[in-house]
């Protein structure tokens, strides 16, 4: 299969970029040859002719695996015991003042 760098044709392709772009990355001949391109434009194409590749040595599958994103926090007893402590700490310290407020009156 023939490669193509389309990189410097983006902007001058008269059927614009969108279609180049969509059909980057994978063989484009039905996407060329649907259109029904002139011959000017088959010759257009040799200024981008980059080489063959041989398309059996290209893998069904791609053996790059995106790296697993670590997951933060998913141990969520952490979260919930400062929720907790939110609420109980001014619970306490309310508690604490109402309990020597009793404790010096009655003294
Ligand atoms: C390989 C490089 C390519 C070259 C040099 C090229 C060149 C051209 C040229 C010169 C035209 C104007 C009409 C003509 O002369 O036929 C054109 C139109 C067009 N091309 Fe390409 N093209 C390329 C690849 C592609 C690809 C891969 C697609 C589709 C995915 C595509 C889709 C179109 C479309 C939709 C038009 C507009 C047709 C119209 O409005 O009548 N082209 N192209």
């Amino acid at each position: 299969m023939m490669v193509y760098d389309l990189t410097k044709f983006l902007e001058d392709h008269p059927g614009g970029d969108e279609v180049l772009l969509s059909a980057t990355g994978k063989d484009a001949t039905d996407d060329f040859e649907d259109v029904g391109h002139s011959d000017s434009a088959r010759d257009m194409m040799n200024q981008y002719y980059v080489g063959e590749i041989d398309v059996s040595t290209i893998p069904k599958k791609t053996a790059y695996k995106p790296p697993k994103q670590p997951h933060y926090n998913q141990d969520k007893t952490s979260e919930f015991i400062i929720k907790l402590l939110q609420f109980l700490v001014p619970l306490a310290i309310l508690g604490l003042a109402v309990g020597i407020r009793i404790y010096t009156k009655s003294s």
